[in-house]
This record gives C-alpha cells, sequence and structure tokens, in this order.
C-alpha cells in the first residue's frame, strides 16, 4: 500500500453512485447525524501514518507535534502507536494528562514558557523540556533545583536554513523569535550555561527548519550542521550528547498535482546519512501525520452569480475553521460529495460566512455547474492546522471532529455550541 498520499485523500476515502464516502461511511449520513461543517477523520489513516513514522525510525524517537491536531483521543492513538508527544504550552500539555500520556514521553516547546507552566511541567515529570533562551536556561534550572530534581533538556538551535516554505512558517534561519542562532554563536553558549547548572542533563540537541517543506534539501543541511555543532560540543567539553532531535516539518499534498512530498522512509534515510551513528535520531512530524487524515465537511447555503465576474459558492464555516487560505495563501481542493452530476463544470470560489472579503477556502474551482444549496462540499488534506487553529471568530462555534472506522463514527471533539460561547461572558 502506498503511504505517501499524492492526491490528499485519506485511504478509506472511496465514491459510490457519486457520493464520498469515508471509513465506509456516506457523507450524507454523516452530515445528517452530525452535521455541518465538521471534521471526519480517518482513524486508519492516522494510526498508518503513525506507523509509518515510527518504522521509519525504529532505533529513534518520533514526537507526534501536537500542535497539528490534539485531543484527547488522539494522545490515546499516539499511545496504541507508541510515539511520543512534543507540547508548545500549558494548554497542550493539560491534554496530554487528560488523555493519559505517560510525562517521560513529552517534549515540551515554546520560545516564551511562563514560569508557572515550566513549574507543572517538572513537577509532572515531563521527559523533556526543549529550552529556548538564556531567560529560560535560568529560570529552568531554578524550578528544578527548587524540585529536587534533574530535568532533562534539549537545546533548540536555529541552524541557519532557510526553508522552501512560506515565511511565516520558516523557523531555521538566523532571524526567528525561536532558539539559538548557530551562526551568532548563541547555541555555543547555550550550550555551556546548561552544562553549568547542575539541575539540568543535557539530553540533545534541537532543530526545526520549519513546516510544510517537499523537498530534502532544508532538511539535509540542517542535518549536517547540527550533527558538526554535536561533534564539535563533545570535543569542547568532553561530554555526550546523545540525542539529535531534528524537528518536524514533512508537507503534503493538498491538491493533485501538488509536489509530492519524500517519504518518511527518505526522510529518516536523508537525516541519518548526515548524523554520526552514534547520535540517537529524534523526529517531530505534525503534519505529515495529522493532515491526510481529515476531510471538512460543508454544506452549501448559497449561490451566487456575478456575470462576466465570478461565481460564489458559500459554505457553513470558512476561515474560523481553516485560516490557512487567509494566512499563508495555502491553495486547497473541495469536490461535490454528496451526489453525482452531469453537469458540466465552470470555475466557482467557495466561501465561507465570515464578515471578510478574504474569507475564501478555495479559489478558482472547477465545480459542476448545478452545485447548489444543501449540497454537500469536502475538502481533503483537512487533518492538520485547521481544528488546532480554529477560532469564533464573528461568534462562530467551532466544528466537531467525527472519527470513523469500519464502518462506526464517533464524535472525538464535539460541536462547540453558543451556550459554550455564552459561558465566558460575565
Ligand atoms: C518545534 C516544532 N516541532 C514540530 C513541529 C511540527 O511541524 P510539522 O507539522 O510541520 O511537521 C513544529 C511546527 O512547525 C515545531 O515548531
Ligand atoms: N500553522 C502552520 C504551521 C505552523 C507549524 C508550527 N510550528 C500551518 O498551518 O501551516
Amino acid at each position: 500500500m502506498s503511504l505517501v498520499i499524492e492526491n490528499g485523500w485519506p485511504r478509506t476515502a472511496e465514491w459510490t453512485g457519486g457520493e464520498l464516502r469515508l471509513g465506509g461511511i456516506g457523507v450524507r449520513d454523516l452530515a445528517a447525524e452530525f452535521g455541518t461543517p465538521a471534521y471526519v477523520i480517518d482513524e486508519e489513516e492516522f494510526l498508518a501514518r503513525c506507523a509509518l513514522w515510527r518504522d521509519a525510525l525504529p532505533d529513534g524517537e518520533v514526537h507526534y507535534g501536537g500542535k497539528a491536531f490534539l485531543c484527547p483521543q488522539v494522545v490515546r492513538w499516539l499511545d496504541t502507536a507508541g510515539l511520543c508527544l512534543d507540547v508548545c504550552t500549558g494548554g497542550e500539555l493539560a491534554v496530554a494528562m487528560a488523555g493519559g500520556m505517560d510525562p517521560a514521553r513529552v517534549v515540551f516547546h515554546g520560545n516564551n514558557k511562563s514560569v508557572a507552566e515550566l513549574r507543572r511541567a517538572v513537577a509532572w515529570g515531563v521527559g523533556c523540556v526543549v529550552v529556548d533562551s538564556f531567560t529560560e536556561i535560568e529560570r529552568l534550572a531554578a524550578l528544578a533545583a527548587e524540585a529536587g530534581t534533574r530535568q532533562r533538556v534539549m537545546i533548540r538551535v536555529t541552524p541557519g536554513v532557510t526553508a522552501h516554505t512560506h515565511e511565516f512558517i520558516a523557523t531555521g534561519g538566523d532571524d526567528s523569535k525561536f532558539g539559538f542562532s548557530l551562526n551568532a554563536g548563541l547555541a555555543a553558549e547555550a550550550v555551556r550555561r546548561v552544562l553549568a547548572e547542575d539541575s539540568l542533563e543535557l539530553a540533545g540537541l534541537h532543530s526545526h527548519i520549519g513546516s510544510q517543506i517537499t523537498d530534502l534539501g532544508g532538511f539535509t543541511l540542517a542535518a549536517g550542521r547540527m550533527a558538526a555543532f554535536l561533534t564539535a560540543c563533545e570535543d569542547e567539553h568532553g561530554v555526550t550528547i546523545p540525542k539529535l532531535d531534528l524537528g518536524g516539518g514533512l508537507g503534503i499534498v493538498h491538491r493533485p498535482g501538488d509536489p509530492v512530498p519524500p517519504s518518511p522512509a527518505e526522510v529518516v534515510a536523508a537525516l541519518r546519512a548526515a548524523v554520526p551513528s552514534r547520535v540517537r535520531l529524534a523526529v517531530e512530524p505534525g503534519r505529515s501525520i495529522a493532515g491526510p487524515t481529515a476531510v471538512a465537511l460543508y454544506e452549501v447555503g448559497t449561490v451566487k452569480d456575478i456575470p462576466g465576474v465570478r461565481t460564489y459558492v458559500s459554505v457553513d464555516g470558512g476561515m474560523s475553521d481553516n485560516p490557512r487560505p487567509a494566512m499563508y495563501g495555502a491553495a486547497y481542493t473541495a469536490v461535490l460529495a454528496s451526489r453525482a452530476s452531469d453537469a458540466p463544470e465552470r470555475p466557482v470560489t467557495v466561501v465561507g460566512r465570515h464578515c471578510e472579503s478574504g474569507d475564501v477556502l478555495v479559489r478558482d474551482l472547477p465545480l459542476p455547474a448545478d452545485v447548489r444549496p444543501g449540497d454537500l462540499l469536502a475538502i481533503p488534506a483537512s487533518g492538520a492546522y485547521q481544528r488546532s487553529m480554529a477560532s469564533n471568530y464573528n461568534h462562530v462555534t467551532r466544528p466537531p471532529v467525527v472519527a470513523v472506522r469500519d464502518g462506526a463514527a464517533r464524535v472525538i471533539v464535539r460541536r462547540e455550541t453558543e451556550e459554550d460561547l455564552l459561558r465566558l461572558y460575565v
């Protein structure tokens, strides 16, 4: 079975009489039972993608990047699949705890963790804290000493590599809010300072160059620089630095015709080739696990033809459940998912229901000319950075996540209600 998804759809996606089925269930039934908009996540796909990474790195560590999509059920899937978890806020830490994650398998990231978050992480016994600033090294050392423990840490390094991706999601260059610059000598100083703290144990070095990367060049370059830096630090200080965590970042296909990224096995092979075999490798894939697992399901509400200009198809979600087109110019596709149509195709622009002209989900998309209110549209590759970045803009409630498998569906994140929203107001 090919594990690189070249068309964006999860492996159980099939069409019967023009209707899309996911995990053995038709989207009309899913919409009738759970409403729209909804994210439908394919459990089999999620577990298979975890296994793909784990099998690519059997002698290393795979930390799922929880920022892509996290809820207690995801934590339980990670546990089943034998993966570790990367969190980057106290909130993500709380979800890890709620899902029953073993703290030893949690890595805690973030460029501005609060003292309270660090204290909680140390008390819970997180496996590793990735230190990101000199201030944090001091803070964490004091907190670990106060708790009477020796906290394992990795040092986040920016290796001066500019990934080929959107500028907002490139993180490995010298001008970055994340980590310690290698070129500016800050990373070397961070190593000195961590080694000087009795309450900290230097477990490894870390870098993450960016996200939605579809070629190996940046990964290889960063791995080589990090490996050389690790060796130089070991030589300078006469210590062993056992681990190199090279982050996440592998991209996915959103639309047929998008560049097909390398497979996890190819990424790991490239990293391994650049890093001495004595060093344990870790990776932090988020999007490449969660992204292709979910489909966003919407109902068409209105169709507006502006002769000679454009046809707008409005759906019942939008930038609040998928901010990526507006934030990064991300390009998606959508299909008519609830029925067959013989109508000729014509280009339309699929928009959301927000009070914002930039609330566009898919631009210039060929759809059958008879698309009408009540039809369901499905957008594949919606499993990463969509529910996790969803907002309540315009007091829209956030959609549920429905897991499908073997003909059964269950809610793993329920739909938000207006009651949920109003509960915040005093
Ligand atoms: C430190 C770190 N690790 C892992 C990830 C996961 O990245 P991706 O979802 O691109 O695999 C991110 C996000 O880009 C990150 O910042
Ligand atoms: N949120 C971004 C990725 C950021 C990755 C986290 N460091 C996206 O949707 O592409």
